[in-house]
């Protein structure tokens, strides 16, 4: 293993914990594993090394250190591991978050970028987006006039699942036309098993033994899937309609078989690309939605900041439309200060290096996994002061923006690998808290005070809270 080979030859890997035989730190990683790493990181330094089972493991914990793997040598660690997920369901590594290095990935990567996320193709979007954050809002409405408890974290993610839907595939699925147990939890459930530890990926020798019984769920939840997928391509393959807003499907179907593509795009690649578009859009942009409201909830002064800020650019007699956001500056400030604390992906999606490689005069196996600690990178000291506090005016007057340039702020990674979806998501996310926060003010149910808010995260793909937000609305507008 290259782990023996660089003792043997002398070369200095990072410094990190030794582990157990075989097992390696597994056992180190615990429920939180971006928690668990921030605190060994502490001990061995922002570029430490682990071995996770077998796998050579390195974790990048400082601004500093991202920016030599995200920047200085990005290309090297541009790749992903082969991780059983990728394998079981996302058809081989064919989709786009998971697909390794290499001229297929660059060439899927492209299409996403020109075709399905860019500006005007987001844009196109708009009127759908505002129709589904308009029932959302009449809904809780609703709520408000009977003075009822929301679950917001049920809802926001409700109408995210309903706004991708229609975006990815034109129209809103019920539960029941997926699976007996329901569209979401189907998707959940692949997410989980995406993000379980699962012993194969770190021991591949006892990986056939599938000792947590995760391959034989995700094959089952990939069957799934794969009928679902299929059915809709059909639906696409004989609808006749010719003036509606092409969909992500219709984009992806008009590069079936093409010759024009470096690497042919067939049914499999379509499938793939259109579970990750779905698994990547869903859940992030709900679950940085319900870090902000709680944040928001928890400190009734920024809330009140924000609603201030509102009333001024937007006034009390029209909701937000999305080309206020640029105007909203405070509201900008809230959601890096959010993502900052709460980053959807804390630990990113794993990378991988292709060769072997010296950084900061460490040396760096080919094949070894690397994990860039986001949350801890958005709680280093020297970055930021009291960084466990939540103050959004720590940005003012500051250029420091989450597009991947300032590596102290990474929500959505950096480099090749960095997020095509940012645009989508940012607008997602500051357009339902605006909207939310100007339509609504909120109360928590049963006396609760702010300050007792549990704020417990759960750790997975993406991190949300571990309980529901659940708060009580009154309607604040004059229309
Ligand atoms: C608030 C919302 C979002 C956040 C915080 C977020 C965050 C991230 C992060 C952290 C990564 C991994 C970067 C890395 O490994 O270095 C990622 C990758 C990715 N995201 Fe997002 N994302 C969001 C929304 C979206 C949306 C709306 C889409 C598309 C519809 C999307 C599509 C993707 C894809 C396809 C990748 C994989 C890129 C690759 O491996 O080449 N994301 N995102």
């Amino acid at each position: 293993f290259s782990w023996k080979t660089s003792t043997k030859t002398n070369k200095k890997l990072p410094p990190g914990p030794k582990g157990f035989p075989i097992f390696g730190c597994l056992h180190l990683l615990g429920q939180f594993p971006h928690r668990a790493l921030h605190k060994l990181a502490e001990r061995y330094g922002p570029i430490m090394h682990l071995r996770l089972g077998l796998t050579p493991t390195i974790v990048v914990s400082s601004p500093q250190a991202a920016e030599l793997f995200l920047k200085t040598h990005d290309l090297i660690f541009a790749s992903r591991p082969p991780l059983k997920a990728a394998k079981h369901i996302s058809y081989e590594q064919k989709g786009l978050a998971l697909s390794p290095y290499g001229s297929y990935w660059r060439t899927i990567r492209k299409i996403c970028t020109l075709e399905l996320l860019s500006s005007f193709k987001i844009n196109s979007f708009q009127a759908m987006r505002k129709e589904e954050l308009d029932l959302l809002i009449a809904s809780i409405k609703e709520a408000a006039c009977a003075r009822c408890v929301v679950d917001l974290s049920t809802k926001v993610s409700a109408m995210s699942a309903d706004m991708t839907c229609r975006m990815v595939f034109g129209k809103k699925y019920s539960d029941d036309e997926f699976d007996e147990r329901g569209f979401k939890t189907v998707i959940q459930e692949g997410m989980e098993l995406a993000a379980k530890p699962n012993l194969g990926d770190y021991i591949p020798q006892i990986a056939g033994l599938d000792l947590q019984g995760l391959t034989k769920r995700m094959k089952s939840v990939a069957k799934v899937f794969d009928g679902f997928l299929e059915k809709i391509i059909d639906e696409h393959v004989q609808s006749k309609d010719e003036n509606r807003t092409k969909d992500f499907v219709d984009v992806m179907l008009s590069f079936e078989g093409s010759e024009e593509t470096e690497h042919k795009i067939e049914r499999e690649h379509i499938k793939a690309i259109i579970l990750d578009m779905l698994s990547a859009a869903m859940d992030t942009s709900a679950t940085a939605v319900e870090w902000a409201l709680s944040e928001l909830i928890k400190h009734p002064k920024v809330m009140k900041k924000l609603q201030k800020e509102l009333e001024k650019i937007v006034g009390l007699c029209r909701m937000v439309e999305e080309s206020d956001l640029e105007n909203l500056e405070y509201l900008d400030m809230v959601v890096k200060e959010t993502l900052r604390l709460h980053p959807v992906a804390p630990l990113l999606i794993p990378h991988e290096s292709t060769e072997d490689c010296t950084v900061n005069g460490f040396y760096i196996p080919k094949n070894s996994r690397v994990i860039v600690n986001v949350w801890a990178i958005g709680r280093d000291t020297e970055s930021w002061s009291d960084p466990e506090i939540f103050f959004p005016e720590r940005f003012v007057g500051s250029s420091i923006d989450l597009r991947g340039h300032d590596f102290q702020l990474l929500p959505f990674g950096s480099g090749r690998r960095g997020c095509p979806g940012m645009q989508l998501g940012l607008t997602i996310v500051k357009q339902v808290i605006a909207q939310l926060v100007h339509c609504f003010d909120w109360e928590l149910p049963g006396g609760m005070l702010p300050t007792e808010l549990d704020l417990t995260e759960e750790f997975s793909l993406v991190t949300p809270k571990a309980k529901h937000l659940l708060a009580i609305p009154s309607y604040r507008l004059n229309i």
